[in-house]
Formats: C-alpha cells, sequence, structure tokens
C-alpha cells in the first residue's frame, strides 16, 4: 500500500479554528486520509517506503477549498471559458473542488439530455481538479428536474431577472410553484439569482446619465431588486419546507434585515453566499469603463462592504464563492451598460479573503478555510470533502500565510485574463496543491509542474 506521511506543524482541521502540530496518513491508492495523529509522530521503521512529506515552519496545511459558483461555459462557449483552464485557476488557488453553474454553456444544463453533454465535454478534456453539476429552472422544464437530480447535480439556479443568455430565460412565481411542486419529495437544493425588477412593466423612463460611469450602472441595480426577489423566496421556502433555498451572490445588505427576521421566525431552510468581489472591492474605487468590475449584482459602496462583511463574520452568510463568470475580453468592451456582467477571479478567493482578514482578530484562518470548504462541502452533500479528517479525500494546500504577492496578468491561469484583481497586492500564496494525495500544483514550478488531467466528475 503506498503512503504518505505529511508531518505539518500547522494544520487546520476541523472545529479548530488555530492550526496544530498534526501527522496525517494518505493511502495513495484510494486518495483517502487513513489517520489523524495529533502532533509530529515520525514514522517507524515498518514505515520506510512510505513517501514521508516535512512542512516547513511557519507554512499551513488545509483541507481543498471547494467553489460552488464557477461557470465554465464548455461546451457552446468555450472561448470564454473552458474545463482545463477553469479548474487549472482552481489548483492555482488551493481550489480541489468546483461546482459548475447551469448556464453561459451550450446547451445549458437544464435538461437531462444537456448534463450528459456536458459531463461527456468534461471527461472528454479532462479536468484538472474535483466538479461537480448545477442544473437549471427555466420556464418549461419542470419534468426534467427529478431525472437531473437522480443523474447528481447538486441542485438547481435560476434568475428571477434575465441572466444575460438567451437559451436560459428567466422564471417567474408560477414557474417556480410547478418547479417546487416537481421536486416536493425531495430536499433540493434551489438556488436563487435575487434580484426581481418589480417595476418592470412600468412607463416611467429612467434618466440616461453618462454609461461610461458606475454609478451609473450601480443605479440602474438598485438594492431593492434584492430585497424584492428575497420576499418571493422566503414565501416559497415557507410554502415547501422539505426544499432548501439559497441565495447566491448576495450584494445589498439592505436584504440582511429580512433574512435575520425570517430565520428568528423559525425559517430554517435558507442559506446565503456572498462573493470576494462584495467582500474586497468597492463601487467608489471603479474608475470609467473599468468593466472588469462589472457584475450582478453590482459591486456597492464601503459601507455595504463593511455590513456584508459583519454580516458573514456573524454567521448571518453562510460563505463566500467566487462567481468566476468570464468571458472574451471584446464583449468586455465599452462602458458599463453594453458590456457583460460577471467577473473572473477563480482560484484567487484565499488570498483575497486573507488579506481581508488577517488582521481581524475576530477572524481566524480556521474561519477562513470554514467559508470556504467545509460549510461549502456540507451543502453540496461531499461528505468526504471539506475538512482533514479519516475517511475524507486527502485534497490537501500547503499554504504560506505570509508570502506577499502581486496580481498580474500573467499570474492569471484561467484563459481570459480580464480581473478587477489585476494590480492587487495580497497576503497569503497557495504554494502546493494535492488532489487525492497526488500533488497536482506547484507554484515554484507553475504550469511546467501541472499534474493534468488528476480530477473526477462528482
Ligand atoms: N450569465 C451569467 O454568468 N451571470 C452571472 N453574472 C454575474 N454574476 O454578473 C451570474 O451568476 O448571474
Ligand atoms: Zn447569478
Ligand atoms: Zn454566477
Amino acid at each position: 500500500m503506498a503512503k504518505q506521511i505529511l508531518l505539518a506543524p500547522l494544520a487546520i482541521l476541523p472545529g479548530k479554528s488555530q492550526p496544530q502540530p498534526t501527522t496525517i496518513e494518505i493511502d495513495l491508492d484510494s486518495g483517502v486520509i487513513t489517520s489523524i495523529k495529533e502532533g509530529l509522530v515520525q514514522p517507524t521503521e515498518e514505515d520506510k517506503d512510505v513517501m514521508v512529506i516535512e512542512i516547513e515552519e511557519g507554512k499551513v496545511v488545509l483541507p481543498g477549498l471547494v467553489d460552488t459558483h464557477v461557470h465554465l461555459n464548455q461546451p457552446g462557449r468555450t472561448e470564454w471559458e473552458g474545463f482545463q483552464t477553469g479548474t487549472l485557476a482552481a489548483i492555482s488557488g488551493g481550489v480541489t473542488t468546483v461546482i459548475d453553474m447551469p448556464l453561459n454553456s451550450i446547451p445549458p444544463t437544464t435538461t437531462l439530455e444537456g448534463l450528459k453533454v456536458k459531463r461527456a465535454e468534461a471527461e472528454r478534456v479532462g479536468v484538472n481538479c474535483d466538479i461537480g453539476f448545477w442544473g437549471g429552472i427555466i420556464p418549461g422544464n419542470a419534468d426534467e428536474l427529478v431525472g437531473m437530480l437522480d443523474q447528481g447535480v447538486k441542485g438547481f439556479k435560476c434568475f428571477l431577472i434575465e441572466s444575460g443568455v438567451d437559451e436560459f430565460p428567466c422564471v417567474d412565481e408560477k414557474d417556480l410553484l410547478k418547479a417546487c411542486e416537481a421536486l416536493k419529495d425531495t430536499n433540493a437544493l434551489i438556488l436563487f439569482h435575487a434580484e426581481l425588477d418589480s417595476t418592470a412593466h412600468s412607463h416611467v423612463s429612467p434618466p440616461s446619465p453618462d454609461p461610461k460611469e458606475y454609478s451609473t450602472f450601480l443605479a440602474s441595480r438598485p438594492e431593492s431588486w434584492e430585497v424584492d426577489a428575497l420576499s418571493l423566496i422566503l414565501k416559497l421556502a415557507r410554502l415547501y419546507p422539505s426544499l432548501r433555498f439559497h441565495i447566491v451572490h448576495l450584494s445589498a445588505a439592505s436584504a440582511l434585515p429580512s433574512i435575520r427576521q425570517a430565520r428568528s421566525e423559525g425559517v430554517k431552510n435558507l442559506t446565503v453566499e456572498t462573493c470576494f468581489h462584495y467582500l474586497c472591492l468597492t463601487a467608489e474605487e471603479i474608475p470609467d469603463n473599468a468593466t472588469q468590475f462589472k457584475c450582478c449584482p453590482p459591486i456597492r459602496d464601503s459601507s455595504n462592504r463593511l455590513e456584508l462583511r459583519q454580516a458573514l463574520i456573524d454567521g448571518e452568510i453562510d460563505y463566500v464563492v467566487s462567481d468566476h463568470s468570464p468571458c472574451v475580453p471584446e464583449l468586455k468592451k465599452g462602458d458599463f451598460l453594453e458590456s457583460w456582467g460577471g467577473i473572473s477571479g477563480l482560484g484567487l478567493g484565499l488570498s483575497l479573503l486573507w488579506t481581508e482578514f488577517q488582521q481581524d482578530e475576530k477572524v481566524d484562518l480556521g474561519r477562513v478555510v470554514d467559508w470556504m470548504s467545509a460549510v461549502q462541502a456540507k451543502q453540496v452533500g461531499l461528505d468526504d470533502k471539506g475538512g482533514l479528517k479519516v475517511g475524507n479525500k486527502a485534497d490537501w494546500v500547503l499554504f504560506d500565510p505570509k508570502e506577499k504577492w502581486e496580481v498580474t496578468t500573467q499570474s492569471l491561469l484561467f484563459k481570459n485574463k480580464v480581473s478587477p484583481y489585476v494590480g492587487k497586492n495580497l497576503r497569503g500564496l497557495v504554494e502546493k496543491t494535492y488532489l487525492g494525495g497526488q500533488l497536482v500544483w506547484d507554484h515554484s514550478k507553475g504550469v511546467d509542474g501541472v499534474a493534468y488531467s488528476q480530477g473526477n466528475l462528482l
């Protein structure tokens, strides 16, 4: 039995906020953790043939990270991103599991056939980390949902407002009731792009301010859209207590009081995510025509950012994702109203959050890792991921929390190197990423050292 033994002076273990000296044994044939011991336990004589990895002081061993919100866009819009490039960016940032969104690929994952096509394509080109799939709810596809769930989708995303791509139309309350009825004997997770424009059909023509300015775009997608969407979602959550409801990419802090109130009234089937960009970027810093910052819902002002940050610390927001949603650079050209909405940042999350929280006494590395691993693994039912524990997949990351580095176009590994993070100075660097005990990313070797296509379809 091929074995790997990790001697880690600092490892983040489940439920522990501070890193601990730990010895971890991994069976390399199954890629599973077989033993975890407190302290540094040197290998015995009979362990002579094992591969021992002695971790340097100061570096931290973490569980592989999970990013449940990425758009890989293959097949159909593979010029925008792809299974290979997206998952390469993921492993370079310690992300060992991604869950792919149902839209922007053609076909979208809104039918069982679409899911098969997507899986076959991922299998054909190979993936560099483990990958699961979300399905989608669109008008008229309620009959497809249970079948997709049986075939392993982790839940279903829908839009309450236009999605930006024609083949993934938004749904209204009637469509949602049909979907919930179809799913009501399951405990399916339904994800909402929670912006609802209840004034869509009114005839007031808005002023036409300068589309070069970020404030124009920001004003075009008010916080009230997120608050209104939440009312509809809460209505459904109360009607269908066996189903689980989830708000993706929460941006508006003014939605937090309703979330708080609903939970205090006993709503237990609602979870909320926010994104790295809402926690690390602000509207005030966005220059004219800097469309790399454009996403929906929009990045809001710095006081909104601080409220989201506090809600995350307080546990009102459950976890943080990238919502990596790239496109070709041509579609990012022009002003804020005409360009594509979507931010690219897959793989940068750990450094972004660590830069944000490293000096915050209330948040230690274990908490950041929880938001980016354990909570998300649990959300999508990956019981053998999300923590360094016996029986789990040996997905682990070597992180240097002190290293400083700058995001440059060259350092980005996703397909189209357009990102609002270019030029940012970050703290904390992923040095190595292991997937099921196999080294897949080594920062010192860069792309030349990558062990390609080691990922599995989940
Ligand atoms: N079509 C998209 O990829 N949309 C995405 N775009 C963003 N967030 O700007 C999303 O998740 O809604
Ligand atoms: Zn969305
Ligand atoms: Zn998205």
